[in-house]
Formats: structure tokens, sequence, C-alpha cells
């Protein structure tokens, strides 16, 4: 059963309130004076009250005049128009930057205002604290670099970490995101650098599920970069030696997520951009001893089987008609192989068949070609993906794109490969040959230019009733006539931050594959009828809080009904089963943070 689109008016009754008389509650702050200007949790810069100057030691450190916090959210906003006016023409590169400098320096100085530009503007500003520019960022981050955020663990840190978490200033952390900064979008190795990311995702949290930033915590394991243009970087703030393999380097992640455990036993840490080999060796190893998951495993598959579902209603089918969808997946990577193996589980689960039947419609594709069974050194994780050579007549081991697409005539094409352009002309015009009536191209690589391809090459090529999505945003497609080519974005933003929440509001100390795969089916159960047919398969970015909090309570649910509830804060796992799902619905929404300045109450 689907769901009308809900919530539509939400953003904007959130939006007349924005500024509304409610008065928060207090909040304790243990400092006074200047400390408190120079730290962003606490930070009004010109907006602290009269009163509150003289009862925080303030008064004399401001300029006297009081701005409220409606007339610094235009301010800024005006500052960052002026900035778009004023790098007009300039390079995208250099205009990415300067938009990202500005919402940083924001950030650095004052949260509350920070995290109420993005969660108001958030459309407008993911492509920029997010992909694509988060990428640009991690790629110059050394020379970026002005002040740290979140925590460095090294190699050199081994058998101090249990002490050094300590050094974080929070008592209480909810959320980590943690990378090894081995493989940084479709960027590769990016050491040090690939901090940006956690940030970036820890950003989407508090815009997307109202997680509080006062109980975030973003963190990079450097055991050292094999990119050797960073090593000869003389900017380069890493670690200046060959990253740690096998024991060496298992024994440091088990470290960082014992210390973790030690001082946060319930705090969620989200596995970001690993190198495929330890993405699975890592979800693997800790996901039934602590609070994890793998966002480009298993955020990304549910992303994915939510719009692979959404491509079957656009063709005006009914759901079990999955089973017949022919799919190419092109790139078996960490994000490829998590694709197939929960499209494949939801065949299965649809047709009632072996996970083994419900394969025979999916084909992978990765550097060398087509995956067979004839593959010499066929790597394990693909394995099972592996077409035997009985079952593809026509078709070879290591079978090109081309080859593939024009043999079997997909009715989707899914590209996680990270390599831009690899769906060019000659493939996309071979998909206009497709069985399906409403083609689908998913070019999900990030960032923009590593997408298989762009969307105006999409339409242009596979024609105007494909149906296309990406990972990083791209503007829609003016088909003539006033005709719109819809482009959508799919990207794990519409699930891990519902993940992250729903876990957290249950209190279960571990994250299943059944409250993944609710994730996934509430995603996919979003759109209305209407929506999907004119191949609108994800909501539009601006209503990602209506979206997490949705996703926030079928993740929920599915934990009370695996009993590993155990609740969370006042609300205990009694109270949590006897809620009904649109109670549950609202108790995720009201446990949203949202950016209002509150009194500071100063405490020894
Ligand atoms: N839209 C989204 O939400 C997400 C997008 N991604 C993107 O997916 C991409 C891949 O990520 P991972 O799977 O983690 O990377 P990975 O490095 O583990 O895998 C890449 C795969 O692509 C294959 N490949 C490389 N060159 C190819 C070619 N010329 N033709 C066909 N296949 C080729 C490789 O053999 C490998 O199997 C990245 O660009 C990443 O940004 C990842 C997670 C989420
Ligand atoms: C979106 C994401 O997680 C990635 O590109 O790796
Ligand atoms: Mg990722």
């Amino acid at each position: 059963m689907w769901k009308l689109a809900r919530f539509a008016a939400a953003s904007n009754i959130a939006r007349s309130r924005r500024f509304s008389a409610a008065i928060p509650g207090p909040c304790i702050v243990h400092k006074r004076g200047a400390d408190i200007l120079h730290d962003p949790w606490f930070n009004k810069d010109t907006g602290f009250p009269l009163t509150e100057r003289d009862r925080l030691g303030l008064r004399g450190l401001l300029p006297p005049r009081v701005i409220s916090f409606e007339q610094q959210y235009d301010r800024f906003m005006n500052s960052f128009r002026s900035l778009e006016n004023n790098t007009q023409g300039q390079s995208d590169k250099v205009v990415s930057l300067a938009k990202w400098r500005i919402l940083n320096r924001l950030h650095d100085r004052n949260e509350t205002l920070y995290y109420r530009v993005l969660i108001d503007n958030i459309k407008e500003f993911a492509p920029i604290i997010y992909t694509p520019t988060v990428g640009l960022v991690c790629q110059n981050y050394s020379g970026l670099f002005r002040r740290p955020r979140g925590m460095y663990f090294s190699a050199k840190d081994k058998g101090e970490m249990m002490s050094m978490i300590y050094n974080w200033p929070a008592h209480e952390v909810d959320m980590i995101v943690l990378t090894d900064g081995s493989r940084i979008l479709g960027l590769g190795d990016l050491g040090v650098q690939g901090i940006g990311i956690p940030i970036g995702k820890l950003d989407v949290y508090v815009a997307a599920a109202g997680i509080n930033p006062q109980r975030i915590l973003p963190v990079m394991l450097d055991v050292g970069t094999n990119n050797q243009k960073l090593l000869e970087d003389r900017l380069y703030l890493g670690l200046r030696q060959p990253r740690l393999e096998g024991e060496e380097y298992l024994s440091i992640v088990d470290e960082f997520m014992e210390a973790v455990h030690a001082r946060w036993p319930k705090a969620i840490v989200q596995f970001e951009d690993f190198q495929m080999k330890w993405a699975f060796e890592t979800l693997e190893r800790y996901q039934k001893r602590f609070c994890m998951f793998n966002d480009d495993i298993q955020g990304t598959a549910g992303v994915a089987l939510a719009g692979l579902l959404g491509t079957v209603r656009a063709q005006g089918l009914p759901l079990t008609d999955f089973v017949n969808q022919k799919i190419v997946v092109v790139g078996a990577g960490s994000a490829g192989l998590g694709v197939l193996k929960m499209a494949i589980k939801a065949v299965a689960k649809i047709s009632g068949c072996s996970d083994l039947a419900a394969k025979s419609q999916f084909y992978l594709i990765d550097k060398d070609g087509l995956v067979t069974t004839e593959r010499n050194n066929l790597d394990p994780a693909a394995a099972p993906f592996a077409k035997n050579p009985r079952d593809i007549e026509g078709l070879n081991e290591g079978a090109s794109i081309i080859e593939v697409v024009k043999k079997i005539k997909p009715h989707v094409l899914l590209g996680l490969s990270g390599v831009g352009g690899i769906f060019n002309d000659e493939v996309l015009k071979a998909m206009r040959e497709s069985v399906s009536t409403k083609p689908a191209i998913f070019a999900m690589s990030n960032p923009t230019m590593n997408a298989e391809c762009t969307a105006i090459d999409a339409f242009k090529h596979a024609g105007e009733h494909i149906v296309f999505a990406s990972g990083s945003p791209f503007e829609n497609v003016d088909l003539g006539n006033g005709k719109v080519g819809h482009v959508n974005q799919a990207n794990n933003m519409y699930l891990f931050p519902g993940i992250g929440l729903g876990t957290l509001l249950s209190g279960a100390h571990l994250i299943t594959d059944g409250m993944l795969q609710a994730a996934a089916e509430c995603l996919a159960s979003y759109m209305a009828e209407e929506d999907t047919l004119s191949g609108i398969l994800y909501p539009s970015v601006d209503s990602i809080r209506d979206v997490t909090a949705e996703v926030g309570a079928a993740v929920l649910r599915a934990a009370v009904e695996e009993e590993l509830a155990e609740g969370h804060g006042d609300v205990g796992p009694r109270e949590l089963s006897h809620m009904s799902k649109d109670e549950t619905v609202e108790y995720v929404r009201s446990n949203m943070w949202y950016p209002v300045y509150s009194p500071l109450v100063h405490e020894k």
C-alpha cells in the first residue's frame, strides 16, 4: 500500500515558525566571557541579549547593538548572495570553494546559525557541504586547513586510544562517522584529507535527522596512504607512510571501536568510504558486536532498491514485476555488491524463490567486464553474483558494457563504478532498445565528474522517456516543448540519517538486516503513484526531514519487532512498543534537534 506524499506542507509550517516567539529551555554552560564567544556551540555573536551579556561576563566584548537571530540570518544570506554575484564568471571550482568557505567560517563561529541556514536551505547547500563540493574540499584539505574538526586517530596512537577518546570535550556522543580515507567518493585514496566526508555526512545528520550537533563526532583513522602524490606533498597533514595492512590495520580499528564503546556504549558508528576489502571485513567483524553499519554497502543498497522498485512503478507495473526486471550493475565494489545483495533478496522475497534463482535477472560488470564463473582470480566477494556461461548465451566472460546492454536490453543500467562517463553515447543509445517502456539509467557514482553519465546526455541519447537518477545533483533537463526530464538524486543521504536516528531512539545495541530492510521499504513506498509514473522516484531534498522522520520510525519499529529496542531517555521499550505507526513518526520528529538560541546559564 503506497502512502500519499505526506507532510508536503510541513516544511512551510516549519518555515513560518522559524523565528517564532516560543521560549526555548535553558542551556547550561561551564564557561564565561571570551571563552563563550570562541565556542561555536554556544556563541550567538551579536545576538546575546544584554542581560545575558551581564550574566556571562560578555559586556564590552561585543558591539553594543543586539542583533536578532532573524537579522543575523538575513545578513548571512545576503553575504552569501553577494558572494554568488561577485564570483560570477569564475570557474566552478573557485565558486564552489568560495561557497564552502563562507559556510565553513560560519560553522566554525556559530553552530546554531550555521545549522539553521543549512536546514532552511538544504537543497541549495547540500551540494556544498556534501557531494559534489565535499569531494573538492577533501582533495584540497591540507591547503584549506585552518582549524581541526572531529578527532584524528593515527597508527602512531596505538595503545593510546582508550585514553585519547576522553580528550573529546562532549560528555555524550550519539553518532560517529568514521573513515580511513581509503576510498573517498570516486576520488580514491585521499588519506587524512578524507575527514571532510565524516564532517559532511554528520552535517547531513544534523540537517536531516536533527541529531544534536553537540553529540556528533567525525573521526579519521589515519593508517597512512598509498597516494604517492599526497606522500610527496609537503603540505600533506597525514602520516607519511604506506597504509597499514592485514592484522596491523585491523588492530587499529579494533582499538578504536573498543575505545568508543568504553566511553559511549550507545554511540552508533557509521563506517564510510573504506576501500572494499576493509568495508566488508569490518562490517562482518563488528556488526554483531557494536552498534554500527556501513553506509556505502548498506545505506546505498536501500536507496538503490527503493529506486529500482520505483522504476517498476514508473512503468505502471505492479511491484511483483520486479522479479522480471533485467538489471545490469556496473561496479563490483562495496556499493555495487551491496545493492545486488539487497535487490536479490527482495526478488526472492517477492517471488518466494531461492536467492540462487532470484539472481538470474542481474548482470554484474567490473573493470574487467562481465563477471562470470570463468574469471581467473574471481574476487570472492563478487563470486556469488558471477554468471554461469551456460546462462548467458552470446556473451563471454569480460564482455563490455555495450556488448551486455545490446544483448540483454536491460530495464535498468545502474552505475557504481566511480568512473566518469563510462555510460558513453554508444551505451546510452543502446538503452533505446531496452525491453522497458521506461528504461532507467542510474549514474550513482560521486562526485559529479565521476558520474557514469550526465543527465543531459542520458536524456539526449537514451530518449526522453527514460527515468534518470544520479548520486550527485544535476539540474532537471529541458526537453523542449515545455517538457522536463526529471533528475532524481539516488544518494544514501535519503537513508543513513533515518537509520541513525531510528536506531538511536530505539536504544538498540545492534543494527540488523531487518532494520535496514524496513528503512529501504519505507523509502520505496514514500512517493505517490502519480509521481513515480512521471519518473519521480525520490522526494525532493527539501523534504529530507520528513523523509527521515518516516525512515527513522520504520527503523525504530523494526527494532521493537525484533525485541532489540531498549528505549532512549525517559521512553522505555514498553512505551515504544505501544506507539502506533503515526505516533512513532511523531515521536521521532519530536526528538529532532532544531537550532534556536537557548538562554545560556553559567554553572561552574
Ligand atoms: N550514490 C550513492 O549514494 C553512492 C555512491 N557511491 C559511489 O560509487 C562509486 C563506487 O564506490 P565503491 O563501490 O565503494 O568503490 P569500489 O572501489 O569498491 O568499487 C568500484 C568498482 O568499479 C569497478 N570499475 C572500475 N572501473 C570500471 C570500469 N571502467 N568499468 C566497469 N567497472 C569498473 C571496479 O572493478 C570495482 O568493482 C564511488 O564513486 C562512490 O562515490 C558509493 C556509495 C553511495
Ligand atoms: C554517497 C556516498 O556515500 C559515496 O559516494 O561514497
Ligand atoms: Mg560513502
